[in-house]
C-alpha cells in the first residue's frame, strides 16, 4: 500500500478532483480570447490568477500519479514546486517524499487564499511536516534559501515564468534531476531551452501537454 491509495489521502484526493471538475467546467464558460493571450503570455497573468482565485486549475489526475511515480522511482527527497493552488500536485508529491522516507518539499504561490486553502489539504493529509509553502511570486520566493541539492521540480505557475523559474532553480539540481512543466505547450521560451541540443538538458514531450526534461551533467551525459 501506498500513501496515495490510503486513507486520509486517498479519499481527500477524490473529493478534490471532484471539486476541480466543477471550477473548470465553471471556468470555461468565462475563458476569453484575452484570458488565454494572458496565460500564454501577452496579458497580465498575474491580474488573470487572481481572478482564478476560486479555481483549482490542478493537474490531471494521471499527471498526479506520474508525478507520485517520478519521485518515488527516482528517490527524491529535494522538491520544488511552481504554482500550488489548492495543493493537488503538492499532496502528490508530498505523499512520495514520505513513501521515500523522507525530505523536503518547497512549494510556492502568489494567492494567499489558495495557501490557506492547501495547507488545510497538507494537515488534513498528515503531509504537511513534509511541506513549506512560500507565499509570494515564484520569482522572489525561490530566489533564495534553496536545497543545496535539488532532485525534482514541478513547474506549473504562470507559463511565461518558466524559463526565468527554471534558470533561478539551475545550479542547484543534480545531474539526473527531473524538471516536469505541465501545459508546457504554452511557454515556447521554455521549450526552446529545455529542447536546445547544448542547453544541459535532455528532454521529451510526454503524455497531455506535460514536458519531461532531465538535468545533465557538466559533460553533458
Ligand atoms: C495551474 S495552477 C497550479 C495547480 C497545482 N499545481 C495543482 O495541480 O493543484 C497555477 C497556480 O500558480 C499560481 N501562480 C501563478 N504564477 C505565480 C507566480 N509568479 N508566483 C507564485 N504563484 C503563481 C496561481 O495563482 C495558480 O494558483
Amino acid at each position: 500500500m501506498n500513501t496515495l491509495a490510503t486513507p486520509p489521502l486517498a479519499p481527500l484526493l477524490v473529493q478534490l478532483f471532484a471539486d476541480a471538475d466543477v471550477t473548470k467546467a465553471e471556468l470555461e464558460q468565462r475563458f476569453s480570447p484575452e484570458d488565454r493571450d494572458a496565460l500564454i503570455g501577452q496579458g497580465d497573468y498575474r491580474e488573470l490568477y487572481t481572478r482564478m482565485k476560486d479555481v483549482h486549475l490542478a493537474v490531471s489526475k494521471d499527471t498526479g500519479k506520474l508525478l507520485y511515480l517520478l519521485a518515488r522511482s527516482t528517490g527524491a527527497r529535494s522538491i520544488i514546486e511552481f504554482g500550488t493552488s489548492f495543493g493537488i500536485s503538492t499532496l502528490h508529491l508530498a505523499a512520495a517524499l514520505r513513501d521515500n522516507g523522507c525530505g523536503h518539499l518547497i512549494s510556492t504561490e502568489f494567492e494567499p487564499s489558495k495557501v490557506a486553502r492547501a495547507r488545510e489539504n497538507l494537515m488534513a493529509a498528515n503531509l504537511s511536516h513534509l511541506v513549506e509553502i512560500r507565499e509570494g511570486d515564484a520569482l522572489e520566493t525561490l530566489a533564495h534559501d534553496l536545497p543545496e541539492t535539488i532532485d525534482l521540480v514541478l513547474l506549473d505557475g504562470a507559463k511565461p515564468l518558466y524559463s526565468r523559474v527554471l534558470t533561478l532553480l539551475e545550479t542547484n539540481l543534480r545531474a539526473g534531476a527531473l524538471i516536469i512543466a505541465d501545459n508546457a505547450d504554452w511557454s515556447p521560451d521554455y521549450l526552446a531551452k529545455v529542447r536546445s541540443p547544448t542547453g544541459g538538458y535532455f528532454s521529451v514531450p510526454f503524455a497531455s501537454d506535460v514536458e519531461l526534461s532531465m538535468k545533465l551533467s557538466i559533460s553533458g551525459q
